[in-house]
C-alpha cells in the first residue's frame, strides 16, 4: 500500500469511481430524456442526439476502465505486488479519466463531448467535483511526481505488471513475446517498406504454435483456449507487427461463424484445416456501397440446382488473393429483404499471385493500395456468376446470414482491441527508446517535462485499455453476451493506439516522419484501427444501444 502516492488509499479510489458511476447515472438519466421521452429509446431521437448518445457511450467505457483498472490494482495490492508503478498508473488513470468525465472526453481530435453536451445539470458535475479524493488526484506535485515515476519506470522497460491470475497464460504470453522479438519485429519494417506478403514460412511458424486454432475445439484440432488467450496472443504478435497479430484475425471470424452456425459436417469439414493453419480464410463482407450499413448490402446469390451463383462487387477485402476460404455475406433473399435476406457462404476459391491474383471461373479483382496495415494486402472483388456448390451455405438455412455474423462481432471485436493494445504498446516502445537517447538543449529528451508527461500518459492509458480488454475477453469465456464490453475495449484500444503513436511520432520530431523510422508505419497502422471492425462511430452506437434497451 505504500507503493501509493499522496497517501490516496485504494479505498480512496474506490471513492473516485463511485463518484463516477454517479456522474454516470446522471448522464444516463440525461440522455434517456433526450431520446427516450416514452420509456423506450426512439430511433428518430437517437439519431438526433446522436452526439449526446455516444458521449454517453464514451462516458460508461471511461466508468468502465476505471472499475478495471481499480479492480487490476487491488488484486496486485492482494498479492504484494502493487510498486510504485502501477501505483502512478493508478494515480494518472483516476486523475486523468476523472477530469475528462467532468470537464470533456474527446470522442475524436475535433468532439470533445462535455457533461452540458448530454443535458447533465452543472450541479451534477459541481457534486462529482466535490468528492474530497478528486482535489487530491489532481494536486500538480502529486500528478508530476506519478509521471516521474511511470517515465522512469518505462525508461528502464518497465511498463507495469499486467496482473494475469494464470501462469499458463503468463507463460503464452511471454513465449508469443519473444517470438514476436526474434522473428517479426526485425522484420516489420521491411515487409511494411517493400508492401509485402508476410511469407509463407513465417505463417508455417505461426501455425506450429497454433495461432490458427487458438479457440477452436480440442475436438476440431484446436488449442481450446478462451478469448484471454487469443488477447495475449494478438496483442504480443501485433507489438511487432499489425499485419502478423492480424493473420489469425480471419481464421477466428470464420471458426466462430462455422463453430457457432455451421452444420456438424462442415465443423468437422473446416475447422481442423483452419485451425492447423492450412486453410487460410479470408472475411467478404463489405461493399463498394456498403460499409457499416451491412444490412443493405446488394451482392446476391442465386441458386441453380446444386449451385449458387454469385454477381455483385465487394471491396476492403484482406487477404483476398492468398486465402483457400472466403466466408461470404451475400443477397439471397430479395432486394428489399433488409438483413433478413442475407446468407453466409463458405466458399472455396484457389489461391491467387499477383500477376492473377484471382484465378476462378466468375471471379476478379485488384489490389487497393494501402497507407499501413500492409502484409495480407487488400482487394476489391466482382463476382460474376461465380459458383458455389449449395452445400456451402452455412448451416444449410438461407437468411440467417446476419444473425451468424452479428454472433462473432464480439470475438472479433476483443481481438482487434488485442490488435490496439500491440500497436499501442509498439508505439510506446519507440517513443521511450528515442526519448532516451535523442538529446537536446544537453539533455535526453526523456527529461522535458513535455515528453516525460507524454510516455507516462501512455503507459497508464495503454494499461487501462488493457485491462478493459481482458475483461471483455473474460466476459465473453464466461459465456455472458458482452457486445457492450466488447465495443468498449474496442473504442477504447482504437483510440489509444492512434493517441500513442501520434505522441512517439512526435517525441521522434522530424526523424517521426522520415519513412525509414518505424514510428511512421506504426502511425499508419494504428489509424486503420479505429475504423474497421465497426467504425468508432458504430461502437459508440452499439454501447448507446446496450445501455439503454431496446429501441422503438
Ligand atoms: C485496411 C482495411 C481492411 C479491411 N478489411 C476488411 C475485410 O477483410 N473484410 C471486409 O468485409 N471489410 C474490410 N474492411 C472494410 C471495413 O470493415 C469498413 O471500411 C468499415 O466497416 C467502414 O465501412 P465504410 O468504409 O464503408 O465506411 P462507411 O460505412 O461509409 O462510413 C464512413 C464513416 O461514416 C461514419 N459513420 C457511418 N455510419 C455512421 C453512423 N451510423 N453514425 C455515425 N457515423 C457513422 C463513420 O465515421 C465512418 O467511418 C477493411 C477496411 C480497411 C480500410
Amino acid at each position: 500500500m505504500n507503493a501509493l502516492t499522496d497517501d490516496i488509499a485504494l479505498s480512496d479510489y474506490g471513492a473516485a469511481l463511485a463518484a463516477a458511476e454517479r456522474l454516470l447515472e446522471e448522464g444516463r438519466r440525461a440522455v434517456e430524456t433526450l431520446v427516450a421521452p416514452t420509456g423506450r429509446p426512439d430511433a428518430a431521437l437517437m439519431d438526433r442526439h446522436q452526439f449526446a448518445l455516444h458521449g454517453l457511450a464514451w462516458q460508461v467505457a471511461y466508468v468502465e476502465a476505471l472499475r478495471q483498472t481499480l479492480r487490476w490494482a487491488r488484486r496486485l495490492a492482494e498479492t504484494g505486488a502493487l510498486r510504485r508503478t502501477e501505483a502512478a498508473i493508478l494515480r494518472l488513470g483516476f486523475a486523468e479519466y476523472s477530469a475528462q468525465l467532468a470537464g470533456g472526453i474527446p470522442m475524436s481530435q475535433t468532439e470533445v463531448v462535455r457533461p452540458s453536451d448530454l443535458g447533465i445539470p452543472p450541479e451534477a458535475v459541481a457534486r462529482f467535483l466535490a468528492e474530497p479524493v478528486l482535489a487530491r488526484l489532481s494536486a500538480p506535485a502529486g500528478l508530476e511526481a506519478a509521471r516521474l515515476v511511470l517515465a522512469g519506470a518505462v525508461a528502464a522497460g518497465d511498463y507495469g505488471a499486467i496482473g494475469l491470475e494464470d501462469e499458463a497464460l503468463e507463460a503464452t504470453r511471454d513465449s508469443f513475446l519473444r517470438f514476436t522479438a526474434a522473428e517479426v519485429t526485425p522484420h516489420a519494417q521491411d515487409w511494411h517498406q517493400r508492401d509485402e506478403l508476410i511469407p509463407l514460412d513465417l505463417i508455417g511458424k505461426l501455425s506450429e504454435m497454433g495461432v490458427f486454432g487458438l479457440t477452436i475445439p480440442e475436438e476440431f484440432g484446436g488449442l481450446g483456449l478462451g478469448k484471454v488467450a487469443m488477447c495475449l496472443v494478438s496483442e504480443a504478435l501485433s507489438g511487432g507487427y499489425i499485419g502478423v497479430g492480424s493473420l489469425g484475425t480471419r481464421s477466428e471470424i470464420a471458426a466462430e461463424l462455422i463453430r457457432l452456425g455451421g452444420t456438424e459436417e462442415q465443423r468437422r469439414r473446416w475447422l481442423p484445416s483452419i485451425a492447423s493453419g492450412e486453410t487460410l480464410p479470408t472475411a467478404v463482407f463489405t461493399e463498394p456501397n456498403t460499409g457499416s450499413d451491412l444490412g443493405n448490402l446488394r451482392t446476391r446469390a442465386v441458386r441453380e440446382g446444386d449451385v449458387y451463383k454469385v454477381y455483385g462487387a465487394k471491396t476492403w477485402i484482406t487477404h483476398g488473393s492468398r486465402s483457400d476460404l472466403m466466408t461470404l455475406l451475400v443477397r439471397t433473399g430479395p432486394a428489399d429483404s433488409g438483413y433478413r435476406g442475407l446468407s453466409m457462404f463458405l466458399a472455396e476459391k484457389p489461391r491467387g499471385t499477383e500477376e492473377n491474383p484471382f484465378p476462378a471461373p466468375g471471379m476478379s479483382g485488384a489490389e487497393i493500395p494501402v497507407l499501413g496495415y500492409r502484409g495480407m494486402k487488400e482487394y476489391e472483388i466482382g463476382f460474376d456468376g461465380f459458383e458455389i456448390p449449395a452445400s456451402s451455405l452455412l448451416g444449410g438455412v438461407e437468411g440467417q446470414g446476419f444473425r451468424q455474423l452479428m454472433e462473432t462481432f464480439e470475438s472479433a471485436r476483443i481481438q482487434t482491441a488485442a490488435r490496439a493494445l500491440g500497436v499501442a504498446q509498439n508505439a510506446m516502445e519507440l517513443g521511450v527508446a528515442y526519448a532516451t537517447t535523442r538529446e537536446q538543449f544537453g539533455r535526453p529528451i526523456l527529461h522535458f517535462p513535455r515528453v516525460h508527461a507524454k510516455l507516462a500518459w501512455m503507459a497508464a492509458e495503454t494499461m487501462m485499455a488493457r485491462q478493459l480488454s481482458y475483461f471483455a475477453a473474460r466476459t465473453k469465456d464466461s459465456g455472458q453476451r458482452c457486445d457492450m464490453e466488447a465495443g468498449m475495449a474496442k473504442l477504447l484500444a482504437a483510440r489509444v493506439a492512434w493517441s500513442n503513436a501520434d505522441s512517439a511520432l512526435q517525441i521522434h520530431g522530424g526523424n517521426g516522419y522520415a519513412i525509414e523510422y518505424p514510428i511512421s508505419r506504426v502511425l499508419c497502422d494504428a489509424r486503420i484501427l479505429s475504423i474497421f471492425e465497426g467504425a468508432a462511430e458504430i461502437q459508440a452506437q452499439v454501447i448507446a444501444k446496450g445501455l439503454l434497451g431496446r429501441v422503438n
